[in-house]
This record gives C-alpha cells, structure tokens and sequence, in this order.
C-alpha cells in the first residue's frame, strides 16, 4: 500500500489559499489538516507531532521544539518569501527541506509599499480618519509630489526591482544599494548603483527596504544614520521589521529628524499597545498586509501545494532554501549516482588515514558534465556516517557537520570519459597520507575500479577486505589459510599490483566478517602492508 502523508496547513489567522488546499486534498495519499489557531507554541508542537509535511505562511512559528515533537517531518512549506518564522538550522540538521516560494507576492509586496510611499506623501489614512470623524479639514494634510524626488532602494532583488519601475514611470530618479548587484543589472533596470550605504541614504527623499533580516542587515537604519539623512526623507519598511531600529526610528519621527515613515512590519509583530512608534508622528502603518492579496495568495498557495505534492510523491526539490534544487529529470539522471556516491563516501571513511582532514570528490566523464551539488553531499553524507551517526548526518546538512569537523571538501569535474563512460573518485587526505577509492556503472551495476589507484574489479556488496602486500610468490597462500583456518569464505577475489615485484592489492569479497583477532593475525604476516575490512 502506498505511503500515507499527513500535512499540516499551520496557521494563526493568516488563512492559505482554499485553491492550494484543495490541490492536495485531492491526492488520495495525503490526509490534510488545516489548523489557523496555532498563536501558542504548545498548540503548534501538539499539531505537528505525527506530519510529514508543514505548511505555513509568517503565522506560524516552527521552532526547535517543535522540530523536537514532528519526528516524521520531512518538509516545510513557506507559502511566501521569508522564513525567518521556521529554525531552519535546525530544519537542516534534521534533514528537513524548507521550501518557500520566492516570487509568487512579489507584485503584490512591490504595490503595497508604493501605495505607502503615495499614502506617506499624501497623508491619505490621516485625511481619511478626518472626513470620518465628521471633519471637513483642507489645510492640514498638504502633501508632497514624489514626482522628480530621489528614490533610494535598499536591497533590489524582485520586490525592490518591481518597486524601482513603478518610481521611475513616476518620474523619480531612483538609486540602488545592493552589495549582490552587477552593475549590467543596475543598468538594465536603469538605476544608479551606489556601493556605499551612508553615500547613497543621504541624497534620499525616499528610502524604500526590501532585503531580508540577516545579522548583516538588523538595525541598518539605526540612530546614526537617521541623523545623517535629509530632514525631508521619508522611509518605507515593507521587508522585515528589526532592519530599522524602531525605537531609534521613533524617536527620530518625534524630534523631525526626518519626515515621516510608513511599515508594513515591525521589530515586535504585533506591536504592543505602548509601542513607541504607535505614537509617533508622520506614519502609516499597516499589520504585515504586502502578500496579502487574492493574487499573491493564490499563486503562493497553488506553487507551495505543488511543490510539497512533488517532495512527498516523486521526492523532487523545488525552491528549497538548505538544498540545491532537484527536477524529476535531474533526479531520474543523478538518482543511482546518489545511493552510489554515498556508498563510495561510506567505504572511503572505512579506509581513510587517521585525522583525514580533506575530502577530494572528482567526476570524470558524463557525470561531470551535469550538476553533481547533490552527489557530492550523498558522498559526504556516507563518508560522515562513522564520524558522527548515521542518524545525525543528511544531504541537508552534509556540508555543515563537515565543516564543524574542520574537514574541506574540494570537488573536480572533467566531462570527457577517461577509461570509463562515469567515473566519480573520492579520496580522503591527512596531508601525508591518502586513501581513495573510485566506482562506475557497468550495465547499469556499480561497480568498484580503482582502489587506492590500483584497478581492480568488484562489486560492492557484503564485506570487503582490502589487502595491501609485497607483490612476491606465497602470499596469497599466506592469508588465504588463515581466513580458511578461521571459518572465512572468500566469494570473490580481485588482484591489482602497480609493478611487477612492487606493492600488490587484493580485494576480497567475504561472506562474513573476520573478527579483530583475524584481522589481526593477517596483519603480522611477513610481507602484508596493511589490511581494512570494509563493510557496504
Ligand atoms: N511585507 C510583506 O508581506 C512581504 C515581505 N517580503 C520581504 O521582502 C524582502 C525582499 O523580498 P524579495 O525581493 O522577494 O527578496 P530577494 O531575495 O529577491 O531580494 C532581496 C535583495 O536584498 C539584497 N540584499 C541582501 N543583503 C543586503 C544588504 N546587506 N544590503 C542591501 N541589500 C541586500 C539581495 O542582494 C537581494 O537583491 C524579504 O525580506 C521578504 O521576506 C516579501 C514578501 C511579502
Ligand atoms: O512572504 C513574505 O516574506 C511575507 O512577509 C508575507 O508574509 P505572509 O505570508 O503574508 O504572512
């Protein structure tokens, strides 16, 4: 029978589109639960004890307890841009995916903050509140053209992009502070990169933000550099609350330090009632609403639906935000390079110099043509698993626990065939020493061709024993009787030497493994340099 998933539509008042709902309702291996009243941590944890599947929007909170209580959780949906409401470390050293869906509210987010720009200039909500309060009052609210004014954009990536052509089809000359923006980018979209942030915030009028909150971006705008800006200026926060130091911006609004402020989003969401900002003059604000239209919610809510389907039926990744993205075609290519690779990386740890500290993985042939992001993580994974548990270790966070370890990875891709079609080699250094061991496909079988540069022939299957020898007469006899004095059936038997009367290499296939006192004993022999045992 088919696997069953459970997937939780997590919410707390902010609904996902009924349309993304239904996509997965309709797939008979899937029981959907939606819960919108997931304010409390508690609720959340109790909802996500037995799922496989998590969606959410900015509502809900996945935190590290609740990863603690979702122990069948494979994958997170963000039905939006940001998730900085799930630990996605934490996601990642579980092997949690996280995807979201960049791009589906970017229009939506773009139009928001421009209507806070005009609302800003035009003190629209502040009139409003005026007429329905039974006022009829023209003098107060004389507002300013944004027509001709200095737009600067912090951060021009899809929502700061679609914000510049809508400034500029309004006649404002617009400026761009992006540290990850090509100037040919700049150009293209006809704005005027600035590389330093304090250069380009104090020609502004406008300032409009639209990166993520990261440490590098938290309190960008703070105290300092509110001061330096234009008496004139007015900001516009429709990305995330905490890039403005609200407390700062407060009391900047308070003392006309600058001119006015409109946020979609704040440093605490929601703002208590004696939040300062609440009280300051010159605002417009509105409760996190950007994405919050019939179309954002509905592409957000159909793509999130479809990708999570994707994961969950065909195991596809999709706009992860902790792994490289796989296409089914990619997957039905590289599938058989993954379990191969992490099979490679297991072996190679089990023969690996003491304190190996670098992990060299070269493709060679078709498979070093294409995209090998995730065969190189299976190859981590696998040779991770005797460091650290095979539990604790997953293509999500192969890299991460490497670099815990202090152990580099390098990787090298040659697309022409060398001896074979696909060849992927993995070697694991200590600096002095070196230990590898490379693998093809033959027929579609994997097959083991090169063991610490020697070519041999095997299937890795069962348990190997890997032995290094004085290429002279005898010596096959000399561990062959002891392995048959102590019960162990060779089934297979493959021979390598580099030259006539140098170093020989025996790989055997076993039938069980010799125990330590064996291993030991084989070791002694005069003329064996070195024995592994290795288990598939
Ligand atoms: N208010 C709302 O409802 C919504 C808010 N958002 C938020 O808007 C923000 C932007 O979203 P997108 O445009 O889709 O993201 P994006 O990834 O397309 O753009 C972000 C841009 O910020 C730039 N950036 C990164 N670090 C920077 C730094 N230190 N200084 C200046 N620029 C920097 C990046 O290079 C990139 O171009 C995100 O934080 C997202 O969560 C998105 C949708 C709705
Ligand atoms: O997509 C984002 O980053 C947003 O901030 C939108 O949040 P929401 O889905 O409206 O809770």
């Amino acid at each position: 029978m088919a696997q069953k998933f459970k997937i939780l539509i997590a919410g707390n008042n902010d609904p996902i589109s009924s349309k993304g709902i239904e996509l997965l309702q309709a797939e008979s291996s899937f029981d959907v639960v939606v819960n919108m009243n997931l304010k409390e941590e508690a609720a959340m944890i109790e909802a996500s004890r037995d799922v496989h599947a998590i969606i959410v929007r900015s509502g809900a909170k996945v935190t590290a307890k609740v990863f603690d209580a979702a122990t069948n959780l494979k994958v997170i949906g963000r039905a939006g841009v940001g998730v900085d409401n799930i630990d996605v470390p934490v996601a990642s050293k579980r092997g949690v995916v996280v995807m979201n869906t960049p791009g589906g509210n970017t229009i939506s987010t773009a139009e928001q903050a421009f209507t806070l720009m005009m609302a800003l200039s035009r003190k629209t909500p502040q009139a409003h509140a005026t007429i329905v309060s039974g006022k009829w009052d023209r003098k107060s609210f004389q507002g300013t053209e944004v027509y001709g004014k200095t737009l600067v954009v912090l951060g021009m990536g899809r929502i700061g992009a679609e914000f510049a052509k809508r400034a500029k089809a309004f006649g404002m000359s617009v400026v761009a502070y992006d540290p990850y923006l090509s100037k040919n980018r700049a150009d293209s979209l006809g704005v005027t990169l600035c590389e330093d942030l304090d250069a380009a915030i104090v020609q502004a009028d406008y300032i409009t933000m639209h990166m993520p909150l990261t440490p590098e971006t938290k309190h960008m705008i703070n105290a300092k550099r509110l001061a330096s800006l234009k008496k004139s200026c007015r900001i516009i926060n429709c990305a995330r609350g905490g890039l403005i130091d609200d407390a700062a911006l407060a009391q900047a609004l308070t003392d006309g330090t600058i001119s006015g402020a409109a946020l979609d989003v704040f440093e605490t969401e929601p703002p208590p009632a004696d939040y300062p900002l609440l009280k300051a003059p010159n605002t417009v604000f509105t409760p996190h609403l950007g994405a919050s239209t019939e179309e954002a919610q509905e592409n957000v809510g159909i793509e999130i639906a479809e990708v999570i389907k994707a994961h969950l039926l065909l195991g596809t990744v999709v706009n992860a935000v902790n792994m490289p993205n796989v296409d089914p075609k990619v997957l039905n290519e590289i599938g058989p390079f993954l379990k191969f690779g992490e099979l490679l990386g297991r072996l190679v740890s089990q023969i690996a110099p003491a304190r190996s500290n670098v992990v060299s993985i070269n493709y060679s042939g078709k498979v070093g043509s294409g995209d090998t992001t995730l065969i190189s993580r299976a190859v981590l994974k696998g040779f991770l698993e005797r460091a650290v548990g095979a539990e604790q270790v997953n293509y999500i966070n192969a890299n991460g626990v490497a670099e815990n370890l202090g152990l580099r990875f390098t990787e090298s891709r040659l697309p022409e065939a060398n001896l074979f079609t696909d060849l992927i080699e993995v070697q694991a250094s200590n600096g002095s020493e070196t230990a590898s061991i490379a693998g093809t496909f033959f027929a579609g079988e994997p097959r083991i061709v090169k063991v610490n540069e020697r070519h041999i022939e095997t299937r890795p299957e069962g348990t190997l024993l890997l032995i290094e020898n004085q290429d002279r007469p005898g010596m096959i006899a000399a561990y062959s009787s002891i392995l048959g004095k102590n019960q162990v059936n060779i089934a297979d038997m493959s021979l390598s030497r580099n030259k006539e009367g140098g170093t020989a290499l025996t790989l055997l296939t076993l039938d069980s493994c010799p125990s330590p006192e064996v291993l030991a004993e084989l070791e002694k022999v005069p003329g064996i340099v070195r024995v592994h045992c290795v288990t598939v």
